[in-house]
């Protein structure tokens, strides 16, 4: 009998035995498919594009669904018991913590929208004395900051009143959104409030109040978002709600806010996010120092007050695993349309795939909603700056060269060299023996927004794999430096996912080729050899069957869903993969170079309106429509075609015999 009543339980998935059982079975089948072409290409007199570019095509399928099922081999499931912390640990026992947020341009990301996800976080039912949470103004923006100094003042009044009435929407965006909130004798008042806050901040221009005004004296006409001056120095870090003087209304103490907005140096490489990060950690660890960080983005509001008891279910337990480096929270997102028709859900990263990993060295971290312990990312080193007065300190800590000649963005920090850091550095993380942990609780820890438009969705999906290119054409590839450094099954997991991009060549084969060849009358498909259909129909079937009792049976999607993923899905494979692979190879060649692209946040009412009723959006041009719209024009014609020809003829034109026919050239018996 253990001492100490249990914080988390884990065991096996249910699905556990069926993918151990699927994958022999289908390794052979896949086995079978590749020795027959590669017989056709044997016996084949020369060489011949057509048959060689089916066996390229299968083949990196085959490659890509071999890597995938590192995932299948242990999936696991997880529980917390955050109502058992209180028997193991004291509030006052509790770690300090650090929430880091990003955000990179007022005009994609509304500052409204970044004060909610702040003051979500302020409100967590921790105590406020070891919270602080820092945000990162990548846009450089008096307007974010402004909001920012609203909220916090918000903050004095919405912090004591949802502690006080257990309110479980601390995003109060959310909270008065919502038309079933309770109504306490104060909410009226509150709720005005937030909506003259709101309406300020909505307005844009600064109401410079005599205690604002001196925050702002760094905005110059010569300031630029590229280019300005660390206004962290200028203007000290601009502590909104200072522990050690703030109360709040109820007289509490409360938590720290503090805005910083990094040293820009126009030309000078920022590193996008992870250079973003790198200065909170840094700056953080001048001020608050807390051994747990929170990372999250803008857009990620908090949808659960006790979320960081559940990760402390894990930091704290007496037994944990010293290895242990991060907590992951899995990516939720609110505002989806009923079919998600641009599957912006993400289900198989973040609630399939990620379950796969968890039961190996631990899922990978998504970005955003993850618990890290401050030295696994920073190392043990402490950060050196030589200031002894803490502003200075943090202001040094925030310039442009601080981290000229050190090991940050390469051995500690936030990993560079990527556009998709998130990954890399959780996968630098496994190679140095660190390990994760995936929390999935029943109400999403984290709620955050997605694409609806279908320009920005394919735009969001070719910058993750571009980002995910960058990876596996590094140094640190997984597939060469991984192997050998990790759990090999874990390391496939990080192969599959940073050669991603691979999957358009399969695609573009397949949504082209057979069907010019049913235009111009080649036959393509002979008639299979005894048996021989079998194993095309399991081959399909099969892939297809697994992956719906994946989505719908045990993730619990809707089978509306799954269909609108198998869309996307090939449209991904015509657009936002080659287009990635595209771009890195003209970035590869010196030709060209390439940026963050931040996912917009603003929602446009007619198109919000569009989505709602699951309308695709095409009204945006974009070159990567292109390629879609040929293969869908194409496979309508040929689709024409053969339904003519079945009419007139009463059967598709076939190669007569058991043979692989190519012009009427006899290539070889199979
Ligand atoms: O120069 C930059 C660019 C971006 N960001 C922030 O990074 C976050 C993520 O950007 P977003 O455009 O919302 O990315 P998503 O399309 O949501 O991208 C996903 O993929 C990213 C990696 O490509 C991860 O960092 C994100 O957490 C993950 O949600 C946002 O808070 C941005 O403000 C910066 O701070 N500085
Ligand atoms: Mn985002």
């Amino acid at each position: 009998m253990p001492s100490t009543p249990p914080l988390h339980s884990s065991k096996p998935s249910p699905k556990k035995w069926l993918n151990r059982l699927f994958t022999p079975i289908y390794a052979t089948a896949v086995s079978v498919l590749l020795l027959r072409h590669c017989r056709n290409l044997i016996y084949s007199p020369t060489t011949d594009p057509i048959s060689t570019a089916l066996f390229v095509a299968d083949f990196v399928l085959a490659f890509m669904w071999l890597t995938s099922q590192s995932f299948h081999w242990n999936p696991i499931e997880r529980r917390v018991f955050p109502e058992n912390l209180p028997k193991v640990a004291s509030e006052s026992e509790y770690p300090a913590l650090d929430v880091l947020i990003c955000t990179a341009d007022p005009t994609k990301e509304p500052p409204i929208g970044v004060v909610n996800t702040a003051l979500s976080v302020l409100a967590y039912d921790y105590p406020t004395e070891k919270l602080s949470v820092y945000v990162s103004d990548d846009g450089g923006s008096e307007v974010t900051l402004y909001a920012l100094m609203e909220g916090a003042k918000f903050g004095k009044k919405w912090i004591p009143y949802c502690k006080k009435h257990n309110i479980v929407d601390r995003s109060p965006e959310v909270y008065f959104g919502s038309h079933d909130h309770a109504l306490f004798p104060e909410t009226d008042e509150i709720k005005t409030m937030y909506e003259s806050m709101k309406s300020r901040v909505e307005s844009g221009c600064i109401h410079m109040e005599s205690e604002f005004r001196e925050a702002f004296r760094k905005w110059t006409p010569d300031f630029t978002r590229r280019h300005h001056p660390t206004v962290i120095k200028l203007y000290k870090i601009q502590i909104l709600l200072d522990k050690s003087i703030d109360k709040d209304v109820a007289g509490g103490s409360m938590p720290n806010l503090i805005y910083v907005s990094r040293q820009k140096i126009k030309d000078k490489p920022h590193n996008f996010k992870a250079g973003a990060l790198n200065v909170l950690l840094r700056v953080s660890s001048t001020m608050s120092d807390a051994p747990i960080i929170l990372v999250l983005d803008c857009d990620m509001y908090s949808n659960d007050p006790q979320t960081p008891q559940r990760a402390l279910c894990y930091f704290m337990d007496p037994n944990a695993d010293p290895k242990l480096g991060f907590v992951q929270f899995p990516q939720r997102f609110i505002g989806i349309n009923k079919n998600d028709i641009y599957a912006s859900e993400f289900k198989h990263e973040t609630q399939i795939l990620s379950l796969g990993m968890d039961g190996l060295l631990g899922t990978q971290f998504m970005g955003t909603g993850a618990f890290i312990k401050r030295p696994v990312i920073t190392g043990s080193v402490p950060i050196s700056v030589s200031s002894d007065e803490v502003l200075e300190s943090a202001h040094q800590a925030a310039s442009c060269d601080f981290e000229d000649n050190t090991k940050w963005g390469s051995e500690i920090g936030f990993r560079y060299g990527t556009l998709a850091e998130d990954t890399y550095t959780s996968f630098r993380l496994h190679c140095e023996g660190w390990k994760s942990i995936l929390c999935n609780p029943k109400r999403a820890a984290f709620l955050g927004g997605s694409p609806s438009n279908l320009k920005d969705s394919l735009t969001q999906i070719k910058r993750w794999y571009l980002g995910f290119l960058e990876i596996f054409f590094n140094k640190y590839s997984p597939i060469t430096y991984g192997i050998w450094s990790m759990n090999p099954l874990q390391a496939s997991c990080y192969t599959y996912y940073t050669l991603h991009a691979f999957w358009s060549i399969p695609t573009i084969v397949y949504a082209f080729l057979p069907q010019i060849l049913l235009l111009n009358s080649i036959p393509i498909f002979t008639k299979v050899p005894e048996g021989g259909i079998f194993l095309y129909a399991f081959l399909f079937l099969g892939a297809y069957g697994k992956d719906f009792l994946d989505f719908v049976v045990f993730a619990g999607g809707s089978t509306q869903r799954w269909w609108s993923y198998q869309r996307m899905w090939l449209m991904w494979g015509l657009s936002g993969y080659p287009f990635a692979l595209l771009e890195w190879s003209l970035k590869s060649l010196g030709i060209s170079t390439f940026g963050f692209n931040v996912t917009s946040k603003v929602v446009d009412e007619e198109e919000s309106q569009r989505y709602k009723q699951g309308v695709f959006e095409f009204r945006v041009e974009s070159v990567m429509f292109y390629p879609m719209s040929v293969a869908a024009v194409i496979n309508l014609l040929s689709f024409v075609k053969g339904v003519m020809e079945v009419v007139m003829n009463g059967r598709v034109f076939v190669a007569d015999f058991d043979m692989w026919v190519w012009d009427g050239e006899l290539l070889g018996d199979i």
